[in-house]
């Protein structure tokens, strides 16, 4: 039988932290059967004027189009309990894709609406307030996924008490090449997706600075370049980046975007990694990002992740013809193009229902690992500790030994609903970027007209 949350159990649940989607909490009370977990549960839109995606991403049940693209994991379409369609994806998807070492299904639990209502009151002075603004717990919503807790290790199991984790949520590891991106877009084969989202965010004010973390170089197998990461990441973490200790965030934003590390911050952080960095300086911080550049190649996690990347290979210019031709409806971007214009995208148009399906399915997993994040959790090794059944990484620095373990979170099925969506934000998203380059460059022309003036 299902395990229940009810409304005495919400005080040994604390904010752990949230998405756009689900709000996370970690047990801090002594039964056996949560020590070590989270619980995520859903969040609903408070404003009723949300768009249609919106809502269909809340309801759970796959919609009759979804259940065709699906069709070939039977697991998926066959589940006659429409409540854990989430946990499947995760299972019967993404886990085969990434590995079952790092990838964790979760376990389903049933919460009642005291419990949602009494864990969402003593938990809202902790929620970031424009998370607060734009959602609440769906108390409608009567189970929660019970996963692990990875930013500790497992309870009981031998080592250190102490544990590190990092969390980094790396977007976009590739610069798509697909034919099917318009002449006018060209630039997204030469700048990232991130780098341009953020001229986008920057302006609508839901960042303060431009971030100085490039995925690219974290994906690109190189140490030097994969250190450069982790320090843009320790300097502007925004929504990628965040460390704790024991558990509890000592860098980063809890459930948002946080403000840029400055002198302070980065003080306080390297204080608080004395407890588990040894070194004599103030060097810690610098040591955590060896011991992370180390576990990420060691794990071979970001090859995995940007392999499941790149399913999206003919990119959202093309993905969004397949989509129409799925959904039976008149393609809304050809229909706006010259016919010599459209010709480009006729052999998406003629292709087979099965391979518009295909196409539309391997972007949406790729979606899902674009958006995913990874949770690296560390702790020290003793010497006495041989049988670890934990891989470790040595930090010649301090000639410490520690224990490792990598999971991917937040695997989430994304909705087929979306792809409108998708396709234009993506052309929001160029379109400021090129926007932003433009003032740069006319700005950049007005002054080398007033210096070559000034010289004469
Ligand atoms: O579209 P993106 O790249 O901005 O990603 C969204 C994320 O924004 P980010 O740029 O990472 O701050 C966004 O994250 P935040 O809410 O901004 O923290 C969500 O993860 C969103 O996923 P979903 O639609 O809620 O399932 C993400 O949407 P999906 O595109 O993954 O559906
Ligand atoms: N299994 C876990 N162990 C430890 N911490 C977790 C776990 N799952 C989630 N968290 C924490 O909770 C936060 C929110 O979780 P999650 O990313 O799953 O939310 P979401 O609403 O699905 O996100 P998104 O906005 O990307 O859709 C994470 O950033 C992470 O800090
Ligand atoms: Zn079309």
């Amino acid at each position: 039988m299902a395990l229940t949350l009810k409304e005495e159990d919400a005080a040994d649940w604390v904010y752990r932290g949230e998405g756009a989607v689900n709000l996370v909490l970690a047990y801090a009370g002594s039964s056996p059967s949560f020590i070590g977990k989270v619980v995520r549960i859903r969040k609903a839109p408070r404003n009723g004027s949300q768009s249609k995606s919106v809502s269909v991403r809340n309801s759970i049940a796959l919609t009759p189009h979804e259940r065709v693209l699906w069709k070939d994991v039977h697991q998926l379409i066959s589940s006659s309990d429409k409540e854990i369609v989430g946990q499947l994806y995760v299972q019967h998807v993404m886990k085969p894709l990434l590995g079952s070492n790092s990838v964790d299904a979760g376990m389903h639990v049933l919460v009642t609406r005291e419990f949602l209502e009494l864990v969402e009151k003593n938990v809202s002075g902790q929620r970031p307030a424009w998370r607060v603004e734009a959602a609440r717990v769906d108390a409608h919503c009567d189970f929660g996924l019970l996963m692990s807790d990875h930013s500790l290790f497992a309870y009981g199991s031998q080592g250190s008490s102490l544990c590190l984790s990092v969390e980094i949520k790396p977007k976009c590891g590739f610069l798509p090449l697909s034919r099917f991106i318009s002449e006018v877009n060209a630039i997204k084969r030469r700048i990232t997706r991130f780098e341009m989202h953020q001229t986008l965010k920057l302006l609508q004010g839901e960042i303060s600075q431009l971030s100085e973390y490039n995925p690219l170089d974290l994906f690109s197998g190189s140490k030097e370049r994969i250190l450069k990461a982790i320090k843009g990441l320790l300097t502007t973490p925004q929504n990628n980046f965040r460390v704790f200790l024991n558990g509890s965030l000592i860098l980063g934003g809890l459930g948002g975007v946080a403000k840029n590390t400055d002198v302070c911050i980065a003080k306080a952080f390297e204080d608080e990694l004395k407890s588990i960095i040894r070194a004599d300086d103030d060097l810690c911080t610098n040591n955590l990002s060896t011991l992370v550049t180390e576990a990420l190649q060691k794990s071979g996690v970001l090859d995995k992740l940007l392999k499941v990347q790149k399913l999206d290979n003919i990119d959202i210019e093309g993905v969004i013809h397949a989509y129409y031709n799925i959904t039976s409806q008149q393609c809304m971007v050809c229909k706006e193009l010259s016919e010599e214009q459209a010709k480009i995208y006729t052999p998406l148009h003629s292709a087979s229902l099965d391979e518009s399906l295909r196409i539309v399915k391997d972007y949406l997993i790729a979606t899902t690992a674009k958006d995913c994040s990874l949770m690296l959790c560390f702790r020290p090794r003793n010497e006495e500790d041989s049988g670890s059944v934990y891989d470790n990484v040595y930090l010649d620095s301090t000639e410490q030994s520690f224990d490792y373990k990598v999971y991917f979170i937040d695997l989430d099925l994304k909705r087929l609903s979306k792809v409108e969506d998708y396709y234009e934000l993506d052309k929001k998203i160029v379109n400021c970027y090129r926007q932003i380059i433009k003032m740069d460059q006319g700005r950049n022309e007005e002054t080398g007209l007033k210096a070559s003036n000034a010289a004469y």
